[in-house]
């Protein structure tokens, strides 16, 4: 490691001497811990880290771009819809992705950097319960439909089937995630094909160009977006670890999206005989001001335009269908080639666009002391995961039903939307659905039959509780083997115990 003096030179040569202001007063293991969070900051590209922030940080606050005049909405001939296809368009798609995942091309990523700030727990949110009957977390849930969609291609196919899992984490999440996959023996999957790796960390900056001390002995790193994965796909050697698998395509999710379909076949599928490089799947905006990225065309090149970024009257344009001109709502779920990803991480994720977060840093002062400020104080500059789009040589984009597949997890219970009261109810929602269209019937603690109903408004009370285990189905298929003409009681789990039991009675 380089030496006190080397960093000090560097330091000074970056106009960044002030983070040694401290060392006087660090016992030997803060000396040791600030030396190696400084030793592996390359001195000039801290300089243009922080010169770029603070430049950036004065565009944003003169001129906030609107984009209103050079946005198109996405071709229909590059959108593919569940809602709007056949049933035998679906189910070639779907089978092309079967055939793809039981041939072991297929890995799931994980985006689980983030830190949950919203929702306001300190550990990280796949570890999240959202209080289900089963007390599943996110993680659980995500690792049961990996090995539920193993076992659909690999019955299909006769063999046997992998489908990887690749996590990136942060400082903040690998510790945590670690551990939780090991006291839970990794949900039962082979722990060789979970793999973890972790992005990079950035200081965060004052508006005029200074890295924060959150410490004496240390300073305020923050994750550098979910978009940092470029960068540690190629720095933690994720992508020769993909090829030496024969990995051929990726589902890249984020990891709050309690209804989210890993390694979905249909979306695989439809990506794959489009033959697209990059694909995103979206939802129809729920109304327009949701709080959500919408994918466009921007100067005829593809991108997620942020809310934020176009007028109202834009964001309430409507086309002469009634559907809103901006409509493909971002849910964070995307596809991209092994080579798509190795063109852009080893040549053009340096030409990624760089986020400036405006964010209140607690930081040391002059004196010494810790300030919590009232207002924001610094810069955290993010890379976003889609802003990759514009490389694609041929993107694809895919809408699916919102009540299917997108239900996040975003806020503590007190925020009205995107919250554990407004997921578990999705999940459970889809579940009694499944339940009553595969014929089963549901009945009171006294016995009595519970009427159907089939087509619930957002803000109806579930009239039974039903959750269906992802090892007993992947999305609502084969439901009838169990349920069919049975009478189940509200509250119920179909697990894989359950099963067993319906099979003999
Ligand atoms: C940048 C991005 O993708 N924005 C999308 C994200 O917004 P949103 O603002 O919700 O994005 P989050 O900050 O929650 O991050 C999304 C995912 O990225 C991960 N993460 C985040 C930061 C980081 O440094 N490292 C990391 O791995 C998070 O753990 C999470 O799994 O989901 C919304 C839908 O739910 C979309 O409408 C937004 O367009």
């Amino acid at each position: 490691m380089a030496s006190l003096e080397e960093i000090r030179h560097r330091l000074q040569a970056a106009g960044q001497a002030h983070l040694l202001r401290f060392w006087a007063e660090l016992d030997t293991a803060q000396r040791a811990s600030l030396l190696g969070e400084l030793a592996v900051l390359d001195a000039e590209l801290l300089k243009e880290h922080c010169r770029s922030a603070a430049e950036a940080y004065a565009r944003e606050i003169s001129a906030p771009q609107r984009l209103d005049q050079r946005l198109q909405p996405v071709p229909s001939e590059f959108l593919g819809s569940v809602g709007r296809s056949d049933k035998e368009t679906l189910a070639r798609w779907e089978e092309e992705g079967f055939s793809q995942i039981s041939q072991n091309k297929v890995a799931v990523l994980l985006l689980a950097g983030g830190q949950g700030t919203r929702l306001g727990v300190t550990y990280p949110k796949g570890m999240y319960d959202v209080g289900l009957p089963s007390g599943k977390t996110l993680y659980e849930i995500q690792a049961q439909r990996i090995r539920k969609v193993e076992q659909l291609a690999g019955k299909k196919y006769a063999t046997k089937v992998t489908v990887p899992w690749y996590i990136m984490t942060s400082e903040f999440t690998l510790g945590p995630t670690e551990r939780f996959f090991i006291e839970h023996n990794y949900f039962n999957l082979d722990k060789r094909n979970v793999v973890m790796f972790e992005q990079r960390m950035l200081p965060a900056v004052t508006f005029d160009g200074k890295a924060i001390l959150e410490q004496k002995g240390k300073l305020a790193l923050a994750p550098d977006g979910n978009g940092g994965l470029y960068r540690a796909l190629a720095e933690n050697k994720i992508l020769e670890d993909m090829e030496r698998r024969g990995i051929h395509y990726i589902h890249v999710y984020c990891v709050d999206n309690i209804l989210v379909k890993l390694a979905d076949p249909v979306f695989i599928g439809f990506c794959v005989c489009k033959g697209a490089d990059c694909g995103a799947k979206v939802v129809e905006k729920a109304y327009p001001e949701e709080p959500v990225g919408v994918v466009c065309q921007v100067d005829g090149v593809y991108q997620v335009v942020e809310y934020s970024e176009i007028s109202p009257e834009m964001v309430h344009k409507r086309g002469p269908d009634g559907l809103l001109t901006y409509n493909a709502g971002n849910i964070c779920n995307h596809f991209f080639t092994l080579n798509f990803l190795k063109t852009v991480a080893h040549t053009l994720e340096p030409q990624m666009k760089q986020h400036v977060a405006i964010k209140k840093v607690p930081f040391i002062n002059e004196e010494g002391n810790l300030v919590k400020p009232a207002t924001p104080n610094g810069i955290k500059m993010e890379k976003f995961v889609f802003d990759v789009f514009q490389f694609s040589k041929n993107f694809v984009v895919f809408e699916v039903l919102r009540e299917e597949e997108f239900s996040p997890l975003k806020n503590a219970d007190t925020a009205e939307k995107d919250t554990p009261t407004t997921t578990r109810r999705a999940l459970l929602s889809q579940h009694y659905r499944w339940a009553l269209r595969a014929g089963a019937s549901f009945r009171d603690a006294a016995g009595f039959r519970i009427p159907d109903k089939p087509g619930l408004s957002e803000t109806e009370d579930l009239p039974a509780v039903c959750e269906i285990s992802p090892l007993v189905t992947y999305f609502g298929e084969n439901l009838e083997l169990y349920l069919k003409g049975k009478d189940i009681p509200s509250t119920f789990i179909l697990d894989e115990d359950q099963v067993n039991a319906l099979g003999k009675a």
